[in-house]
């Protein structure tokens, strides 16, 4: 095939980034935006010998699944990339992935469950983080076209907490009026790179953060005070990013007006969350992730836990009423201020939180002699190290509980856990990310 050309192929697959699969003369073709059981003729935009990567130039037949999206710029930009597909059918999606991995790994006997449907399938996030440039000379927010640095503006985000996106434009405006220089990535000059806006769903406040190439700025301040009178933001800070980088945030955070956090619930405990602290984007399904997680851990008031990638404490603070004690282990520093202040805030008193990385203090742990009850991991996306594995295994859970938010990681990190004698037998997926293709689960594996 070659670049340009227009070929005409039957789509049979949905790839795990969301696009469809098909076939042409042997070679396979992943079409953006196509859907299995659609027909489409696609042009060639790259061809890499065995596959090659297409575009919709027509659709010939069409998937009774399809959603019309209302914004092309949702499929410009992948931010979406879902979204063309009935909400059903995207959480049949999920639990096929997950399927299809544990039979690669010969682990067909697991059981996975139905996808938990999220309580909303848009609005859902209360955190967004966007980048703001110059397009046609005016300072714009938007998301970066797939594959790119160019921005598409956008002013509705789709799956942001609406007041989010009000939060976001009303800044914007702001920037635009005040003649602030948006971050120009090739001249590494100009000022704002990105906007973060968060806000706690359950207390309606909201945090701002302007990512910037400079400490201060003229109009700073004149920026600062209008932006407190945004209704619902109570909180302000300037991340200093000075370094050319595709990373959004830089290392310090300046706090430039009124709270140093902002609070939300879940379930019945309030946290306090800082700006570079990890906090679940889907607030409404999060409770439901840790009662699934709870809940199937089998908890005794004898138990010792650990909540490791333990973020702002939320996972162990919520099991910390079942069990004798809980130890948390997080990476970022902030975070487990916060998770200190949170156990504080909710009068929990038999929760200890270490900064450091889980795969030098599990180890330090275990050779110290500790023994543990139950282990809750939730790590990011590239999963567990055989060292924390090895180590965790070594202080005698009866229970491993493994939150995931990348299959493939976890069906790695699961074969190891049952080489060291853990089973179990179901996985269960939850969807906190609907319209786009990422994957949440949980499994607990025992070991008798
Ligand atoms: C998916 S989040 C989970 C946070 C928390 N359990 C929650 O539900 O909100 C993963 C967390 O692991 C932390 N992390 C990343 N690498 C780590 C490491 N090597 N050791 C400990 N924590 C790490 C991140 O900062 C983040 O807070």
């Amino acid at each position: 095939m070659k670049k340009n050309e227009i070929v005409e192929v039957e789509i049979t697959d949905l790839s795990y980034e969301a696009m469809g699969v098909g076939h042409v003369n042997g070679e396979t073709v992943f079409v953006n935006n196509a859907l299995p059981g659609e027909v489409v003729k696609a042009q060639i935009l790259k061809d890499k010998k065995s596959y090659a990567f297409a575009r919709i130039s027509e659709i010939v037949k069409e998937s009774p699944d399809r959603v019309k999206v209302p914004l092309r710029q949702y499929v410009q930009t992948g931010l979406t990339s879902l979204a063309h597909l009935k909400y059903d059918k995207q959480l049949e999606f999920k639990q096929k992935q997950v399927k299809e991995l544990l039979s690669k790994a010969h682990l067909d006997q697991i059981k996975v469950a139905e996808t938990l449907p999220s309580p909303l399938e848009t609005g859902y996030r209360n955190k967004a983080q966007v980048p703001v440039r110059m397009v046609k000379g005016q300072l714009e927010i938007g998301f970066f076209r797939r594959h790119s640095h160019d921005l598409v503006p956008l002013e509705d985000f789709f799956t942001n907490d609406p007041e989010i996106d009000r939060v976001l434009l009303a800044v914007r405006d702001i920037l635009r009026e005040k003649r602030i220089p948006a971050y120009d990535e090739e001249k590494h000059q100009g000022q704002v790179r990105y906007l973060e806006v968060r806000r706690g769903t359950a207390t309606g406040d909201m945090m701002v953060v302007l990512v910037c190439l400079d400490r201060d700025f003229p109009g700073l301040h004149a920026v600062v005070d209008e932006i407190k009178e945004i209704a619902g933001v109570k909180s302000i800070f300037l991340n200093h990013n000075p370094k050319r980088t595709n990373v959004i945030l830089g290392e310090h955070d300046y706090h430039l007006w009124g709270k140093r956090y902002i609070d939300d619930k879940i379930g019945d405990l309030t946290f306090e969350i800082s700006p570079q602290s990890f906090f679940q984007i889907n607030s409404l399904q999060t409770p439901r992730l840790y009662k699934l997680a709870i809940d199937q851990a089998g908890l005794t008031k004898d138990d010792l836990i650990v909540d490791a990638y333990s973020g702002i404490g939320t996972i162990g603070l919520s099991a910390a009423k079942y069990v004798k004690e809980v130890r948390g282990v997080e990476v970022v520093k902030a975070a487990v201020k916060d998770a200190k202040n949170n156990a504080r805030l909710n009068q929990i008193h038999n929760a200890k939180y270490y900064a450091g990385k889980a795969e030098e203090l599990m180890p330090k742990w275990a050779a110290e002699g500790l023994k543990t009850d139950v282990i809750f991991v939730d790590p990011p996306r590239k999963g567990l190290t055989k060292e924390f594995i090895d180590a965790a295994v070594k202080t005698g859970p009866k229970k491993v509980v493994y939150i995931s938010c990348n299959p493939a990681t976890l069906v790695r990190d699961m074969q190891l856990l049952m080489e060291a004698g853990y089973t179990t037998d179901l996985v269960s997926p939850v969807d906190m990310f609907p319209q786009t293709p990422h994957v949440e689960c949980v499994t607990v594996l025992t070991k008798e």
